[in-house]
């Protein structure tokens, strides 16, 4: 086959700031694979890795601060940042890294670059992801960067002390998180487990509006808030508004978490391959 003379256009980029997991099932593994599928080329700021398979994580090391701010200004400034999103953040070292080296780059706050901020903590097995020291940095160093912060239940009690039972304390959760900074705030519902909506909650500091989706019953859903994560900051880069944008990231992790597949004796991850399907691929952000 001969080299071709018209080259296609890149397609568009998006960055992600996150841990690795061994079993690739989260972090990293699911950012990029959600990234793939949703035919966003994905980079990779790698912050920490994990020892870690279906059964949970046993242990973790960071990579120098100096050299995860370094994979960022590096691609940020040869290839260009669509969008950025974070995962595990590890240390309050790191964290600091991250927010000054976004900054610098225009990723979040006032600069043009989208960015989705996932304060994760913790691994679904409860294993923690994060130095305890490190939740001030994140609410004070981070959290004024991002356009959406996308906590879960149990990042919510960490970060607010609020124990969500019910709709109006996932209220009241947003309205507290959202007055730390960012633009928007996604209260995920996904560990309400009296609700059989599975409703995540998204607020601006004026209107709230609510995502309903089925509630499988599944246990495998390793992986499932970053896969929403990383498809609404696809939705992002590709144009879409952030009510749009998180109504794609919902509807992708709804199919994901619809086809999760088991894997190892424990927690199987979420399953990307759906986008993959030639129906799949006519799906847009704002037809879903
Ligand atoms: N059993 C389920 N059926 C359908 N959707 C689910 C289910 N569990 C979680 N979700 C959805 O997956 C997304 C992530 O939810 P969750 O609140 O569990 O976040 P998370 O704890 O960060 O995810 P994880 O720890 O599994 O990666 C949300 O959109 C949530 O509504
Ligand atoms: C490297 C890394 N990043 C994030 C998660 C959270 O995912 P989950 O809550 O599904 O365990 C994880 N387990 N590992």
């Amino acid at each position: 086959m001969s080299a071709p003379t018209d080259r296609p256009a890149p397609p568009p980029t998006a960055l992600t700031i996150a841990g690795t997991d061994s079993g690739g099932g989260a972090g990293l593994a699911a950012d990029l694979r959600t990234f793939f599928a949703c035919g966003v080329h994905g980079l990779a700021a790698v912050t920490a890795v994990t020892v870690q398979n279906s059964l949970g994580v046993t242990g973790f090391t960071e990579i120098p601060a100096d050299v995860v701010a370094g994979q960022i200004r590096s691609v940020a400034e040869d290839i260009g940042v669509g969008a950025a999103k974070t995962g595990m953040l590890a240390s309050a070292e790191i964290i600091h890294a991250v927010a000054e080296a976004c900054r610098d780059v225009g990723i979040g706050g006032a600069g043009p670059t989208p960015f989705v901020v996932d304060p994760v903590a913790a691994s679904m097995h409860g294993d923690p992801l994060l130095r305890e020291n490190a939740l001030d940095a994140l609410r004070t160093e981070l959290f004024p960067l991002a356009t959406l912060l996308t906590p879960n239940l149990d990042e919510v009690r960490l970060l607010t002390g609020i124990d969500v039972r019910d709709r109006s304390d996932q209220r009241r959760a947003a309205q507290l998180l959202h007055a730390l900074g960012p633009k928007w705030v996604l209260v995920k519902g996904g560990h309400l487990w009296t609700d059989p909506d599975c409703v995540d909650l998204l607020h601006d500091g004026r209107e709230f509006i609510e995502l309903p989706g089925p509630r499988f019953p599944t246990q495998h859903t390793h992986g499932s808030g970053d896969t929403l994560a990383s498809a609404t900051a696809a939705a992002l880069v590709k144009g879409a508004d952030m009510v749009e944008a998180v109504r794609y990231g919902k509807a992708f992790v709804v199919r994901a978490v619809h086809d999760a597949y088991p894997l190892g004796a424990g927690i199987g991850p979420v399953s990307a391959f759906w986008r993959l399907a030639p129906e799949a691929a006519q799906v847009e952000p704002g037809e879903s």
